[in-house]
């Protein structure tokens, strides 16, 4: 009798038996002690069939190398930063009851663990462990990996394991999903012994899952941080504090993102409304019947803070709070909160020279009268700030007509600026042409490269800006024009005008003020133009299901130089988005160039990744007490990268030195 056995001859004839089982379902021959669960019978049959793993031979548990865990630890840096709370706070529940915490990336490997100290040797080599790899075509039929496999929530206990060394073990894990829907991370807990009863677990995994998506929401309004959300639930007295749906908004309640109950109440919408709604992002006031206002003034007409909508498509009453977004620093602590228009705001997070962009531009949005001249190298945004002065002024609703004066061959650029009558030159159209500055009546004329327009068409403009008026070609009485006209350059004129090229006259009316624009390397914000940048690409491909950017690529483009500022970045994500294959952009994904070219020097104030944290990192390290976590935030790299800097440039902590 198996009972009478010592401890381990009693384990040997137990995972013998066990063998034994799973060979019999392989062969389907049905047995009363096989597992009941279908999840675990088709994970076993997948290990046996597809992995061809053999349960004769089974496996200790298998650690990954430091630096592979390193990696992987990098690659899930931002959710690690944000499940740490709710990882303690469950390990505080359960530590008790001899369980331990796994935390582990999509790839399956242990990239955070909480255990009794005590029980380390144990729980080291039952693979409950930091590094540990429970990658099911690895490890067998396991919590972790047949989670991780079919994308929901499962006990893998005792005998359910395929692996004849996990037996013992009883496990429950739940995955996280990113705010796409893509697994990205597993939590786990596991102990090493546990009574014999399955159902001894169902209280595992509700707790197991109920964090996991604590873990999951606190990282989607992370990631949206900078959005306005709305927070709803079925239960008024809930939905302040635990409103289990989540959804980012654009101003016009345009749904950007939501969470796993927000993307349930999407999807019902498109599945009742397909034709349409599959290609676009639907509306709030599409998916409730709310009119946005009412949602926007939540926090400051409702009594409660919270507002009740009916769902179109199930006809379920919502409760609703709206979170304001936590809007880019751009003052110090104590003053008041940025009332920049959206345009402007959108421009730049905590950028010192934006900075002065955006104050300088909002002072200027209703001042039609001073002609703004727009400098930077290109592509650093010079268009979409001369845009964004257009939208936040009091001309928003008239044209916007921008002219790139370089792409204008020199023979056509009067014609197109100015207009043509009927019959003005041999070639011109029949019937003439309104030219691109009466067309730009009561709006804004935005001329770019005005440093390559010709000298004789200088005179011209400069005529235009001091008497108002248009003579088209051929025409024998002015047009009136009230135009605010807006200039870009990325030359110096100053040189220019010294070699005769640019009009000194002109310069001078143009440059009512100037506006300068950082090139990307130099930018203390470029994080938030790269994710900027990235929704946006994310967006124009109509892609809700598109991959997410990877802790590396994001650390390759913070270190690349960008010759070509913002546009090359933005070729950059749209080729990364283009060829990446699965459901996270790494640095492979991006073009090549983005790895050679690094910045090289340290700009003053920026907040530089990669190889160029250098000289202010003990500086940074002293301002936030030595707090790395705080300071990897603060620089936009992953911690790992700081330590690596901390390494390479010889500082070492206070308290271990
Ligand atoms: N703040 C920003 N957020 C998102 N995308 C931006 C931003 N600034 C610029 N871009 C994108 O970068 C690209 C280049 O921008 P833009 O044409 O305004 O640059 P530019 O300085 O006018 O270039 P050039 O000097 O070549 O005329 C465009 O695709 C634009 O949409």
């Amino acid at each position: 009798m198996p009972n009478q056995l010592p401890p381990s001859a009693r384990l040997a004839s137990v995972q013998r038996q066990h063998i034994e089982h799973i060979f019999q379902l392989g062969e389907g021959r049905e047995a009363p002690q096989l597992p009941a669960q279908a999840t675990i019978r088709r994970s076993w049959l997948r290990c046996l069939n597809e992995y061809r793993l053999d349960p004769t031979q089974p496996r200790p548990a298998r650690v990954v190398p430091q630096q592979t865990l390193l990696e992987h630890r990098e690659s899930v840096d931002e959710l690690l930063h944000v499940a740490r709370a709710g990882v303690d706070q469950l390990y505080g529940q359960i530590a008790q009851l001899g369980y331990a915490l796994l935390l582990t990336d999509h790839r399956g490997i242990t990239v955070e663990f909480r255990g009794n100290p005590d029980q380390d040797q144990q729980l080291r080599s039952a693979g409950l462990y930091l590094g540990a790899d429970w990658d099911e075509r690895f490890a067998g039929t396991c919590a972790v990996g047949t989670c991780l496999h079919d994308r929901r929530a499962i006990i893998c206990h005792h005998q359910e394991h395929f692996d004849a060394t996990h037996i013992s073990l009883t496990c429950t894990a739940a995955s996280i999903a990113d705010p796409q829907g893509n697994v990205m991370a597993v939590l786990d807990i596991s102990a090493l012994h546990s009574p014999t009863a399955h159902e001894s677990q169902n209280f595992s995994l509700s707790l197991v899952t109920l964090y996991a998506r604590m873990i999951e929401d606190a990282y989607f309004l992370q990631r949206y941080r900078d959005c306005l959300m709305v927070r709803l639930d079925t239960s008024r007295e809930f939905v302040h504090v635990n409103g289990r749906g989540l959804i980012a908004i654009e101003e016009n309640g345009q749904v950007i993102a939501a969470n796993a109950v927000g993307r349930e109440l999407v999807a019902d919408h498109q599945r009742r409304w397909p034709p349409w709604s599959a290609q676009h992002a639907p509306l709030l006031g599409e998916l409730f019947e709310c009119d946005i206002a009412d949602v926007l003034s939540i926090n400051s007409a409702a009594d409660d803070q919270l507002r009740a909508f009916r769902a179109r498509a199930s006809n379920v009453i919502y409760f609703i709070s709206l979170l304001e977004p936590r809007r880019p620093r751009v003052a110090p602590p104590g003053t008041p909160a940025s009332t920049l228009p959206t345009p402007l705001a959108r421009l730049g997070a905590d950028d010192p020279a934006m900075r002065k962009v955006q104050k300088l531009a909002e002072r200027l949005r209703n001042e039609t009268s001073v002609n703004v001249l727009i400098s930077g190298e290109t592509g650093t945004g010079k268009e979409v700030v001369a845009r964004a002065l257009h939208d936040s002024g009091n001309r928003a609703q008239g044209p916007f007509i921008a002219v790139n004066c370089a792409a204008i061959p020199e023979a056509l650029i009067e014609s197109e600026l100015f207009g043509y009558e009927p019959g003005a030159f041999t070639g011109g159209r029949p019937k003439g042409m309104r030219g691109l500055i009466p067309q730009a009546h009561g709006g804004t004329l935005f001329l770019d490269e005005i440093g390559d327009m010709p000298l004789a068409l200088q005179t011209r403009l400069l005529r235009v800006l001091a008497e108002r008026e248009v003579m088209p070609l051929g025409a024998h009485k002015p047009e009136k024009v009230d135009i605010r006209v807006i200039t870009a350059t990325h030359r110096h004129i100053d040189t220019l005008i010294a070699q005769g090229e640019f009009r000194e006259d002109l310069y001078y009316r143009l440059n009512g003020a100037q506006l300068y624009l950082p090139p990307l390397r130099e930018r203390a914000d470029r994080l938030y133009v790269i994710r900027q940048v990235f929704d946006d690409v994310t967006r124009e491909r109509g892609g809700s299901q598109s991959p997410r950017l990877g802790a590396d690529a994001i650390s390759a483009l913070l270190a690349y130089a960008w010759p070509g500022n913002i546009r090359q970045l933005k070729n950059a994500l749209a080729f990364a988005l283009a060829t990446a294959e699965s459901d996270e952009i790494t640095v492979y994904n991006l073009p090549e160039q983005c790895l050679s070219q690094r910045i090289t020097h340290t700009p003053s104030l920026t907040a530089p990744a990669g190889d160029c944290v250098d000289s202010h990192l003990v500086t940074r390290l002293q301002q936030h007490q030595w707090n790395i976590s705080a300071v990897a935030r603060e620089l936009g790299v992953s911690r790992p990268t700081v330590y690596r800097q901390m390494k390479r440039l010889g500082i070492v902590a206070p308290n271990k030195a």
